[in-house]
């Protein structure tokens, strides 16, 4: 038998289900007669129709992401009343309230509310969802009085029936559980750069997705036009959590891995470690400065200058000033370069207006058109280039790396083998490590089209246009509503709003990604402990009001120009002012297998904050130990195909994934391909497969219900990696752990306390 409780929810929740769909129809409604508005002439013209259109679908759009657990919690306060918690706000046509945005200050309760301190609730209840169907209700009784004859409710608490719930391949929003610890770091205020410091599996990637959608709705104001940047290590991580935000209502944040930070380039991993530590050092910011300076070139000695049959003589001396005087204006290269070629232009001009004038005496005609033949000259064009070539970020870079002679005149401070690894051949594909000096020299050459600006202008100028017109039009629109006995479906101030908040979201998204100098209202990185000191250049710059969430774990650092303690990483950018929070407890991984991972990074000299697990698992870690023989890389595939379908039967219809260093990743993949063919999928993009094969570092951030680890010693050597890389392995489990040693097996992971 149902209990009264449970029977209320049901009808309780049904009731959101029905509005929910009501708004749907309503705003489904406002569509159809948008698209008909045109058909009755009083649309100005059908982009505004498409327009209207297009916002409504947006709107629906909106609506439909919320269906799944749109309500899942309730309230019971100390003053009677009942607020439940679900992922937008709700109320009746009259404006009764009928749940609250979990976002909004008041639900910060069901978060937060303990029994030491109640926070005026009395009873936090979560509602467990199938469909649209209540399926269960757990009650957490704060205030001891309500106990007396109060039904308590058994089964599954939600925290754990979500933690122990089967991997998709793509992250889940966690909004029905949050805890009090991630809730006060999501609502933290906007202003200054804020570090949260976690163990594996701690909801660092949680946190940081659901501060975004917090910031965005209760900073509204300030952050729709500047918008908020998330920053993630690789496109596979930002694949892996691209579902999250729209599940919680919220599509305007900008989401980009470092490697494609500079509009245009889509950047690869750096293959060799010793280059990205190099390239990601503080050394560069002088090589690149220096590299800049040295397209600035003064002449060994005078040239003669061919302008119509004329000689003209560009002297040393004269270049000098007029490079000092371009230089003096503080621009950046390229548009200083302006200033160059208008001094240099004038005293050629000033020259050439002299011989003529010698050589015709007595004429003295209009003589506007020998500036214009100095200018045309193919010898001055070549002269003036040479003491000052216009340069993309690009050239300049690929140059300085691709030419020995420019290296070795700007490198003085560099080894002969550190040049070396600068090395790189001009057609070589971009890296993640070379973007962070892209960026730094396009800071230093600013545009080359000196026009750029003007067209910047010129666009703002156009888009606040727009905007008055679609003013306009919303008038045009309300009209045509009503004369179609829609009168007050659309509310003007719905519509303003819509068109201030959907005008942000194009700004903010759609313009920031193809603008490398758009200024973010706020930034948010993910593992933000691999950032080389470049790199965090390169972010700062993209937030000068530096309003930073920095989430990562310096445990896990993989990258070779990653940061070994946040203070030395970020004290050169933020000084002292940045905060440090901190997430003790790990939701991901069971028990034994944390405490393995633990034990085998402290064994290896790694200090590790290790949180303390929520849950206790099945299994130990379990350890495989099989003979070498003369292929070791070979016996271990070979037996990992033996005992791959015990790992398919255990994770039951859940995600395994395999994870070796190096080459012996693609064999093992190669191997399980035989055996499983296209469920086998491999590196960044693959998560559609239940059987991934990946190295370590693609495998940072992500998780899986069942893992297997190859040659787990091999990643604690420096070829292949660090033991960041092991213990990010082994932390990427839900349920199960398996490693399989040709040798040694490392230190720590066997022994129980
Ligand atoms: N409050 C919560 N309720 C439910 N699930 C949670 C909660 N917090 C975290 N999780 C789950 O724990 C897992 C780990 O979270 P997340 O990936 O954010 O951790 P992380 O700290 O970024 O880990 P890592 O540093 O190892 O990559 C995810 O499956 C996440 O959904």
């Amino acid at each position: 038998m149902l209990d009264a409780d449970l029977v209320h929810e049901r009808d309780y929740v049904k009731g959101l289900y029905t509005r929910l769909d009501e708004l749907r129809a309503e705003k489904r409604r406002q569509l159809d007669a948008v698209r008909k508005a045109g058909a009755i002439g009083s649309m100005q013209n059908v982009s505004e129709r498409d327009a209207f259109a297009a916002m409504y679908e947006d709107r629906l759009a909106q609506l439909d992401a919320v269906e799944d657990r749109l309500v899942f919690g309730r309230l019971d306060l100390d003053d009677g009343q009942e607020q439940y918690i679900g992922r937008i706000g709700l109320s009746t046509e009259d404006l009764r309230r009928l749940m609250v945005d979990w976002r909004a200050p008041e639900a910060s309760h069901f978060y937060q509310a303990t029994a030491f301190d109640r926070q005026g609730v009395r009873r936090r209840r979560h509602l467990i969802l199938q469909g649209r169907e209540v399926k269960a209700i757990e009650d957490d009784v704060l205030d001891a009085g309500m106990l007396d004859g109060a039904t308590s409710h058994q089964g599954e608490g939600a925290l754990l029936a979500a933690l122990n719930s089967k991997r998709t391949g793509h992250m889940a929003d966690i909004v029905s559980t949050i805890q009090a610890e991630q809730d006060r770091i999501i609502r933290a205020p906007l202003a200054g750069a804020l570090v949260v410091q976690g163990g594996p599996g701690t909801g660092k990637t949680a946190v940081a997705l659901h501060r975004a959608a917090y910031l965005l709705y209760s900073h509204r104001e300030r952050l729709k036009s500047a918008g908020v940047l998330l920053v993630g290590p690789s496109s596979s991580f930002m694949k892996y959590i691209e579902r999250v935000l729209p599940s919680l209502g919220e599509t305007g944040v900008v989401m980009s891995s470092v490697g494609r930070l500079m509009p245009g380039i889509s950047a690869v991993p750096e293959a060799d470690p010793r280059v990205a530590a190099l390239k990601g050092s503080s050394r560069m910011v002088g090589l690149i400065a220096a590299a800049v300076a040295n397209r600035q070139r003064v002449p060994a000695g005078d040239r003669i200058l061919d302008v119509e049959g004329y000689r003209l003589l560009l002297t040393p001396r004269q270049v000098r000033r007029a490079r000092d005087k371009a230089r003096s204006t503080g621009k950046p290269y390229n548009e200083a370069r302006n200033t160059f070629v208008k001094i240099l232009l004038r005293e050629l001009t000033e020259q050439l207006q002299s011989k003529v004038e010698a050589s015709s005496v007595g004429n003295n005609a209009d003589r506007s058109y020998l500036a214009e033949d100095v200018r045309q000259s193919r010898d001055v064009r070549i002269a003036v280039n040479l003491c000052w070539m216009p340069m993309t970020p690009e050239k300049l870079v690929s140059e300085l790396f691709g030419k020995r002679s420019i290296l070795d005149a700007v490198a003085a401070g560099f080894t002969p083998e550190e040049r070396d690894l600068l090395r790189r051949p001009a057609d070589a594909a971009w890296t993640e490590a070379d973007v962070a000096l892209l960026d730094e020299a396009a800071e230093l050459l600013g545009e080359l089209d000196a026009t750029a600006g003007h067209e910047a202008a010129r666009r703002e100028a156009e888009r606040r246009r727009d905007l008055e017109n679609a003013q306009q039009t919303l008038n045009n629109v309300n009209q045509a509503l009503r004369e179609q006995g829609l009168d007050g479906v659309v509310e003007a101030e719905e519509l303003v709003a819509y068109q201030q908040g959907g005008e942000a979201r194009l700004t903010a998204a759609e313009r920031a990604v193809s603008d490398r100098t758009w200024a973010y209202g706020h930034i948010i990185v993910d593992e933000a402990q691999e950032l080389s000191h470049m790199q965090w250049r390169m972010l700062v710059r993209r937030c000068p009001l530096k309003s930073f969430t920095i989430v990562g774990d310096i445990a896990q650092t993989s990258a070779a120009a990653g940061a070994s303690s946040w203070s030395r990483a970020l004290d050169p950018f933020f000084g002292d002012r940045w905060a440090l929070e901190e997430l003790t407890v790990n939701y991901r991984t069971p028990r034994q297998i944390a405490e393995a991972a633990a034990r085998m990074a402290a064994a290896a000299g790694l200090v590790v904050s290790a949180p303390k697990a929520v849950r206790e698992g099945r299994w130990a870690p379990v350890v495989d130990r099989v003979a070498a023989g003369r292929d070791p890389d070979g016996a271990a595939v070979a037996r990992l195909v033996e005992v791959f379908g015990e790992e398919l039967a255990a994770a039951d219809g859940g995600l395994v994934a395999v994870i070796a260093a190096g080459a012996l990743a693609e064999r093992a993949r190669e191997a399980l391909r035989g055996v499983y063919g296209r469920r086998v999928g491999g590196g960044a993009g693959s998560f559609e497969q239940d059987i991934v094969v990946l190295d370590p570092r693609e495998a940072k951030g992500l998780e899986f219900d069942s893992v297997v680890v190859l040659e787990p010693e091999e990643m604690l050597d420096d070829v292949h990696g660090r033991v960041g890389d092991l213990y990010v392995a082994m932390t990427r489990p839900t349920q199960r752990l398996r490693l399989i040693a040709t040798g040694e097996v490392p230190e720590g992971i066997e022994r129980e306390p």
